[in-house]
């Protein structure tokens, strides 16, 4: 959570972190999207997130689903079957989260909230998961892929680095839903965006950094520090056939 709000605080973006039932109209007005995060999922708080992405989606807001470790139990699972009925705009997650919810199984060997699998080898579970559910879906690795179901665009920023803090996945996808929250109806191109400047940021970051402690701060600051010539000089976007999906330079 601490690092998800300082990412989006660098990014421009006002959060506000609410896990009550009694707070969710007080605060749906105020917000111009929703992340749902299940990464320290409880029973006490399940009943909050349906009730906090029904308000979202009834009231005409962007919601975004991050399924933290979806395989690791079958409470997961099932939780995040129901949250999908609700109809995120976006679903991001490595690819061993995209391949359980796309396939509403839990994968086999799944440990818990790293990934098993390389992102490509999620693309076809992610295209499928997109047009189930009707989200874009991104699926965050070496190389982040993002769909519709029909367009693919591969976003290539981000430095390997980034998998030895805790939270980047989530901070990603919180940033996800502030990119989504100012274009709504191009969540596909939000996506992309936010994926990028995030992964960006680790490059920037990485540069001045010995290890994932002090990447963790200056990931953060170069969020904060980034401008419009970096942003335009910096991102790699693509759109890319499903044939060719590797990892280029
Ligand atoms: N090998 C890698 N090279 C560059 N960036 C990476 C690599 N692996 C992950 N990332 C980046 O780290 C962030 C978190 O992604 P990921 O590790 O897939 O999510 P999660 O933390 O949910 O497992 C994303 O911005 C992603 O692009
Ligand atoms: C370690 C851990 N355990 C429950 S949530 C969480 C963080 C997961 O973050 P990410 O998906 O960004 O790796
Ligand atoms: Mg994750």
């Amino acid at each position: 959570m601490d690092l998800m709000a300082n990412v989006l605080l660098a990014g421009g973006a006002s959060p506000a972190m609410v896990h009550s039932l009694p707070e969710i109209n007080d605060f749906t007005p105020h917000t111009d999207a929703l992340l749902i995060n299940i990464g320290t999922l409880s029973e006490a708080w399940l009943p909050s997130m349906m009730a906090a992405a029904a308000a979202a989606a009834r009231s005409g807001r962007p919601w975004v689903l991050d399924p933290v470790a979806v395989s690791a139990s079958d409470f997961r699972l099932n939780a995040c079957l129901q949250l999908l009925l609700l109809r995120p705009a976006v679903i991001r997650g490595n690819a061993s989260e995209i391949i359980g919810i796309s396939n509403a199984s839990r994968v086999q060997g799944s440990k818990g909230a790293d990934s098993s699998h390389e992102s490509v080898e999620a693309i076809d579970a992610a295209k499928s998961l997109a047009l189930s559910s009707g989200a874009v879906v991104a699926v965050t690795g070496a190389v982040d892929l993002v769909t519709d179901g029909k367009q693919v665009m591969a976003v290539t920023n981000g430095v390997p680095m980034l998998q030895k803090i805790t939270a980047t996945g989530c901070a990603v996808t919180a940033l996800i839903a502030a990119f989504v929250a100012v274009t709504p109806q191009r969540a596909l191109q939000a996506t992309a965006c936010a994926l990028a400047v995030f992964g960006l940021a680790g490059e920037i970051g990485m540069a001045t950094s010995r290890g994932p402690a002090s990447l963790r701060m200056n990931l953060i600051d170069s969020l904060h520090g980034m401008d419009e010539e970096a942003v335009t000089s910096g991102v790699n976007i693509q759109h890319r056939a499903s044939a060719d999906l590797s990892p280029q330079p």
